[in-house]
């Protein structure tokens, strides 16, 4: 391919859409690519896209990895520092996740302002082992993982596009891949996350360890029961169908976002 990216996006489950954003795109199986694991979830195509977005060149990963598909987190994460590598900048990852928030409701918008990565801490780290300099420091501070300028500018294009359903919120990784007991999404929420899902913190982890600004979009696919009363459970095809719904949604603040930071060299650059 004749692109050299600056922005690297992570599609969410069942939005490989935002990779048709892409103009001029040239697309590789995973399967094609030396070391890349293979996509087995469904709503995860499993193929990487250069292409142009409104001016810039970008890399959508059609299709992520998750740790219950039986990776260990340093593979689910091995795409970031190829994107580091190929001189990326910045990192936009989206994914699929359920509210543990009281006010959000399906369908909304939460932009990542911050994650508790609890199988990190819980010794499934994606920088467990030898360091290698080359990519960062042994000791990586996280106390912004998520790029402030970058929230603050979505939240923006949010209002003048007329969104109305967007939070900012705390999003946390577990492994799956069994949804949530509500004993679990209570114990998550009284931690303070606002969405649960099973991807994303590891990713971030390594994209800041290697110096990308990282920028991220939960969708909020269903509600997370936090009450035994309750009734209903959530399934992959529901979820599925929801990122289906607002996939043009994310598409077009995604885009938005690249037009906006690619417009101003001082987001982009370092
Ligand atoms: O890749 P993401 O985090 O968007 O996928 C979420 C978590 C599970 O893989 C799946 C559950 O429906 O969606
Ligand atoms: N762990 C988890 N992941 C999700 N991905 C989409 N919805 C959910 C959810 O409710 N829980």
């Amino acid at each position: 391919t004749r692109h050299r990216p600056k922005v690297a996006i992570i599609c969410g489950s069942g939005l490989g859409v935002l990779a048709d954003a892409l103009q001029h795109s040239d697309s590789f199986k995973y399967s094609d690519i030396p070391n890349f694991p293979q996509s087995t979830v469904q709503g995860h195509a499993g193929q990487l896209v250069f292409g142009e977005l409104r001016g810039t060149a970008c890399v959508c990963m059609k299709g992520r990895f998750h740790m219950y598909e039986g990776h260990q987190p340093a593979k689910v994460t091995f795409p970031i520092r190829v994107f580091k590598l190929l001189g990326v900048k910045i990192l936009i990852v989206t994914n699929a996740a359920g509210s543990l928030a009281d006010d959000y409701k399906t369908g909304d918008v939460m932009i990542i302002k911050d994650h508790i990565n609890l199988l990190g801490l819980a010794g499934q780290n994606p920088l467990i082992g030898p360091n290698i300099e080359q990519f960062g420091p042994r000791f990586p501070p996280m106390t912004s993982a998520y790029d402030k300028d970058l929230c603050k500018l979505a939240m923006d294009i949010c209002k003048r596009l007329g969104y109305t359903c967007v939070h900012k919120g705390i999003y946390c990784m577990v492994s799956g891949p069994n949804f949530e007991t509500v004993a679990e999404a209570r114990f998550l929420h009284s931690l303070g996350a606002d969405a649960v899902g099973m991807s994303t913190a590891a990713e971030v982890v390594v994209a800041k360890h290697c110096g990308l600004r990282v920028f991220g979009l939960s969708l909020i696919t269903n509600q997370v029961k936090k009450d035994y009363s309750e009734k209903g459970s959530v399934n992959h095809d529901d979820v599925l169908g929801v990122s289906k719904m607002r996939a043009e949604m994310l598409k077009a603040l995604v885009s938005e976002m690249i037009a906006e930071v690619c417009g101003c060299a001082c987001l982009l650059l370092d």
